[in-house]
């Protein structure tokens, strides 16, 4: 497929181009301007909220369906994205590894059990993430259906740990899921991006690409 990416210097947009290996790359924009070879069929932004109107504009112009990974969004930001997913396709996650989303699936069959347990979340990452907490540790948080404190550590170059940790007065149950390399998140937005092509129009999870 051609494809665009927004973020493309970064260290995700460095991963999706190493896994994107029979697709080309046939447009990027970041904030020194933009580099357009065709259209492309998709784009992919693992980039920076900031950047977020700009590739919305960008899908409209290409009338091309969105993958969307980066983290840090507002109630705004998701009501554009839905706005412009009744035009194209819209694959929007926190987290595309396969791994946290049958985490979240785990956790929305078994926390009505939990509810008499004290919760809290713990997430480490790198320490070049430039938002906290992190957008899995939100999304999970929601899964919960409840509040739960979440703790943020950033150091060296771990590429995303989560840890949803219970306990009573007897008992610890925890539940954690590591990232070993960007890769699988890499590997989710290139299903994701063939998810897109299939697609007319709609807002989807990553789960809906997978499950
Ligand atoms: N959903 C998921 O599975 C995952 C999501 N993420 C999220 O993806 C995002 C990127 O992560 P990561 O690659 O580690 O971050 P980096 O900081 O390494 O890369 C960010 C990239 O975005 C670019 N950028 C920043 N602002 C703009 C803008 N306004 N317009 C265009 N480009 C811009 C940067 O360019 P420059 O350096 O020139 O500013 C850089 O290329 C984060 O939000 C992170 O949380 C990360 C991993 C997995
Ligand atoms: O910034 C990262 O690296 C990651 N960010 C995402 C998040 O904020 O949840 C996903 C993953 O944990 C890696």
């Amino acid at each position: 497929m051609n494809y665009g990416l927004i973020g493309h210097t970064g260290q995700m947009g460095k991963a999706i181009q190493e896994v994107m290996t029979d697709s080309r790359l046939v447009y990027t924009r970041d904030e020194n301007g933009r580099n357009l070879i065709k259209r492309p069929e998709v784009i992919i932004d693992f980039s920076n909220r900031s950047a977020l109107s700009e590739t919305i504009k960008d899908c409209r112009e290409f009338k091309c369906g969105l993958v969307i990974g980066t983290t840090a969004l507002t109630e705004a930001d998701f009501e554009l994205l839905h706005k412009l997913a009744e035009e194209v396709p819209v694959v929007q996650s926190y987290n595309f590894s396969p791994g946290i989303n049958l985490l979240k699936l785990i956790l929305r069959q078994f926390s009505p059990y939990m509810k008499n347990w004290d919760v809290e979340i713990v997430e480490k990452h790198h320490n070049r993430k430039k938002d906290a907490p992190s957008g899995t540790a939100i999304m999970l948080q929601k899964e919960l259906g409840r509040e739960a404190k979440i703790h943020s550590l950033r150091e060296g170059g771990i590429p995303g740990d989560h840890s949803i940790i219970f306990a009573n007065d007897g008992e610890v149950l925890e539940l954690s899921h590591r990232a070993i390399s960007r890769k699988v998140f890499a590997i989710g937005a290139k299903e994701a991006a063939n998810f897109v092509l299939k697609k007319e129009k709609g807002f989807f999870s990553y789960e809906e690409v997978i499950l």
